[in-house]
């Protein structure tokens, strides 16, 4: 075997929320995620040589070691002293810096790859605890599914899947820089959203609950740097989302749908002033 091909789905965060600013800088997170089927798709290649090279197609991602799939190659060629090379190419239909982990997953699926190309023998756990020192999204990226993720959100609970429903993603013409977005969060009178409450209703497949308890703290930077994003949040609402949030750090919002007439009347309406808009699945599982 010298090719293998894998899917790199995009996440949302039915809920976020951030507990404390941590000595290493970082936010004390817990946060409900899942799967969208919204997916890049990464194709590697085995190279003789010792070299790591990286190819795009679609959006724009930097092409050196900036980029999170070269990291998680390079991680793994440091790690396990690996001699040969690998020929990364990105198929990119995530849109990036939307707060949908595209980079993230993208470097998961590189982990997962490369666990088969290079031959490492590696289990989940051990791709997903190797990923967490490239960002804190690409451990849940490993296992994708749905999640309960605490720590900085490299800590992994599993939980069962929602009940199947359809997502609207729309996402204004910004990116968004995670860093930047923490940075400005102040923790003091913030109104927390209910995380258990959200795991339970998951669990228990209440959708009508699932939509009544979606939250997110980032929202209260977000939505007051662009303003955009609170319109496209109203918007979506007003057309008819059964229940609509801000995915991660921003600037993409979703919203949840039981009925696919519904969906596609909110797809329309959306289109006339949001170029970026995805009727998708979760994926759950
Ligand atoms: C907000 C979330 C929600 O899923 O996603 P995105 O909006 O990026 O998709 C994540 O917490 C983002 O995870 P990720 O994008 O991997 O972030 P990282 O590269 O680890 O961190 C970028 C920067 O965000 C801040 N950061 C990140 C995670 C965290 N728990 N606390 C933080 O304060 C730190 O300043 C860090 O330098
Ligand atoms: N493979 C990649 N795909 C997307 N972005 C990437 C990738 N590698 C590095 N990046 C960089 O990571 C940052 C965050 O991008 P992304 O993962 O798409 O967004 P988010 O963290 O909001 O979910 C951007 O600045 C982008 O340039």
């Amino acid at each position: 075997m010298n090719k293998v091909s894998i899917k790199a789905p995009a996440k949302i965060n039915l809920s976020l929320d951030a507990l404390r600013k941590r000595e290493d800088g970082f936010h004390e997170v817990a946060m409900v995620m899942t799967t969208v089927d919204l997916a890049d798709r990464i194709e590697l290649t085995l190279l003789e040589a010792d070299e790591i090279k990286i190819e795009s197609s679609g959006g724009f991602v930097p092409l050196d070691d900036r980029n999170l799939a070269f990291q998680a190659a390079l991680l793994l060629k440091k790690t396990f002293n690996i001699k040969k090379g690998v020929n990364i190419h990105i198929s990119k239909h995530i849109p990036v810096a939307a707060g949908l982990a595209g980079g993230s997953s993208d470097a998961a699926a590189t982990l997962k790859g490369l666990n088969e190309l290079w031959k490492l023998g590696l289990s989940l756990d051990e791709l997903a605890e190797l990923g967490a020192k490239i960002g804190s999204d690409v451990s849940f990226c490993v296992y994708g599914g749905t999640a309960l993720a605490t720590g900085r959100g490299e800590k992994i609970h599993h939980i069962s899947s929602p009940p199947p429903c359809w997502v609207l993603l729309a996402k204004p013409p910004i990116g968004v820089s995670t860093g930047e977005v923490y940075r400005n969060l102040k923790l003091h009178g913030l109104e927390h959203p209910d995380v258990e409450g959200m795991v339970k209703a998951i669990e228990e497949k209440d959708y009508d609950q699932i939509c009544n308890l979606l939250g997110n703290v980032l929202e209260s930077v977000t939505l007051k740097m662009y303003p955009e994003v609170k319109h496209i949040k109203e918007q979506m609402m007003r057309l008819g989302a059964d229940a609509v949030l801000m995915s991660g750090s921003g600037p993409t919002v979703f919203g949840l749908f039981q009925h696919e007439s519904r969906l596609q009347r909110v797809y329309n309406g959306l289109r006339g002033f949001c170029h970026e808009v995805y009727a998708v699945r979760l994926l759950g599982e």
